[in-house]
């Protein structure tokens, strides 16, 4: 597994005033956002084309195309669902489906509560978004669903990561035969009691949307 901590300073700058807890709702959609396209721009360097010969008003040269089957971007919902606006601005003919999953704050366990995706995900490269790499269980799982179905390439958008789930994530994956890549903005100091991240930002789904019940 790769883990690639994306340093540039607009990021830095935008996830200081992310992290900030007088952010505001409205403000912490925006930056998420644009934060996201950020990092969308590191998570596909790899992503597979292929060659296109085109014309162009002055004569015939050969560029490339996004290669078929299209790549396949899943936000886990819920607070990945903020993340998708600003991935889907850089890979706008990509294909979406959507993981719902919930981590049990008392058991830190992630169980999945509402899927959308193909049956079939033979050859597909998938974009996972989810904000937050606490303990990695919910990651692993999704990972574990997609490869499932046949995904043979993940790259994971995260805009923060935990040094343990990290770790977790990559044993949980042990053995598995695809190549999984982590985007992050940062890779922050530990988890609390709680499993959240220190400094971290709180809950990433609560400051976009409000408090689940
Ligand atoms: O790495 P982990 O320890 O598994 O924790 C990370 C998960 O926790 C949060 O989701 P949450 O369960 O709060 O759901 P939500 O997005 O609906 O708020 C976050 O958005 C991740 O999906
Ligand atoms: O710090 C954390 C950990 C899990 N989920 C969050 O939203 N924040
Ligand atoms: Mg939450």
């Amino acid at each position: 597994m790769r883990v690639n901590v994306v340093n540039h300073p607009l990021v830095s700058h935008k996830l200081t005033v992310l992290r900030d807890e007088h952010t505001d709702s409205p403000t912490f959609r925006r930056l998420t956002d644009e934060l996201v396209t950020l990092l969308a721009y590191e998570a596909t360097r790899e992503v597979r084309v292929d060659p296109k010969p085109i014309t162009t008003p002055v004569g015939p040269t050969t560029g490339v195309y996004l290669a078929q089957p299209k790549p396949m971007v899943v936000p886990i919902l819920r607070a990945g669902l903020g993340m998708l606006d600003g991935m889907m601005r850089l890979l706008p003919t990509a294909e979406v489906g959507f993981l719902g999953m919930v981590r049990n704050e008392e058991t830190l366990e992630a169980s999945t509560y509402a899927e959308r995706l193909p049956e079939d995900l033979s050859g597909r490269q998938c974009y996972v978004l989810d904000p937050m790499l606490a303990t990695g269980g919910t990651l692993a799982a999704a990972i574990k669903f997609l490869t499932d179905r046949g995904a043979d390439d993940i790259t994971a958008i995260c805009l923060l990561a935990a040094p343990e789930g990290v770790a977790n994530l990559e044993k949980g994956l042990d053995g598995l035969d695809v190549p999984v890549t982590v985007v992050t903005a940062a890779l922050d100091q530990k988890l609390n009691e709680k499993g959240y991240i220190v400094p971290g930002l709180g809950d990433a789904g609560d400051r976009l949307y409000g408090v689940a019940h």
